[in-house]
């Protein structure tokens, strides 16, 4: 599987120019072969939480702007996120569509980051997020996800060989960026497709460091600061060779874990 990262900067609260970035991104990365082309989070409006009324996606634009392209240009993309208006309020919405235009996965980010006010402006979303792209079972989880390892395990248990992590993650936490994708990586024994964006926005210089890791921990691709697409070819083969190397998933005593669950507080 070909994969493109589309480390972009993010123009705030202007879906349009944002929209016109992509559309010439996918465009490069699809005539260069990539079979899957993965986008940042948030890239219709940045975090422009105070302006969501006006600027999230209520239409079902991003939908079909992704299914369009995929189609007529035989690619899977993993949308990266964006803001979208659902009943219920707004929210941090991963996308992915397949070669055929198909929707396959509609995620809402899981944990809402406080220290970019996620909690007042965003819902919260309670959906798994996997999803099957060529037979092959994925996960995707949205930048602050990644800071609990049992969501992500979660993903692992259902079946996920790769996990793609679309985020904006500020550049003065980039280590902790760096460390836990590995980590996830490692522990779940899976390729780990992370996109970051570069940058700036009023609050937060970014941090790039798009990435792709394999099951074994390597980095198969890092974009460091560097601003455009990335590639990278992963072979799914590699996932079952380190699990039957070291048989953590067969090794795992899931009751004995449970038997220690901390008791509620009164
Ligand atoms: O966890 C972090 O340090 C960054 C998370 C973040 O920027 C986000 O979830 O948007």
């Amino acid at each position: 599987m070909r994969i493109a990262c589309v480390q972009m900067d993010i123009v705030f609260g202007e879906p349009e120019a944002n929209f016109n970035q992509v559309s010439a991104y996918l465009a490069e990365a699809s005539r260069k072969g990539a079979d899957t082309i993965v986008l940042p989070e948030m890239w219709n409006t940045g975090y422009a939480l105070t302006k969501l009324e006006t600027l999230a996606d209520g239409s079902n634009r991003t939908v079909n702007f992704l299914k369009e392209f995929a189609k007529a240009n035989q690619v899977n993309i993993v949308g990266g996120s964006v803001s979208i208006i659902k009943d219920s309020g707004f929210y941090n919405t991963m996308f992915v569509v397949n070669k055929d235009g198909e929707l396959v996965s509609e995620y809402d980010k899981a944990h809402r980051f406080g220290l970019m006010d996620e909690h007042i402006h965003l819902e919260e979303g309670n959906g798994l997020g996997t999803f099957e792209l060529e037979g092959v079972t994925c996960g995707g989880v949205i930048c602050y996800d990644i800071r609990f390892p049992e969501w992500i395990r979660a993903q692992a248990l259902n079946g996920a060989k790769v996990i793609f992590v679309p985020a904006e993650w500020p550049e003065a936490r980039i280590d902790h960026w760096k460390i836990l994708l590995q980590a996830r990586a490692i522990e779940n024994q899976c390729f780990i497709v992370a996109v970051n964006r570069v940058g700036s926005d009023p609050k937060n210089a970014f941090g790039g460091s798009s990435m792709v890791i394999a099951p074994w921990g390597e980095l198969r691709l890092d974009m460091a600061m560097q601003e455009g697409i990335g590639y990278a070819d992963i072979d799914l083969d590699e996932v079952e060779e380190v699990r039957k190397r070291i048989p953590v998933f067969t090794d795992r005593r899931e009751a004995l874990y449970s038997s220690f669950q901390p008791s509620k507080k009164q």
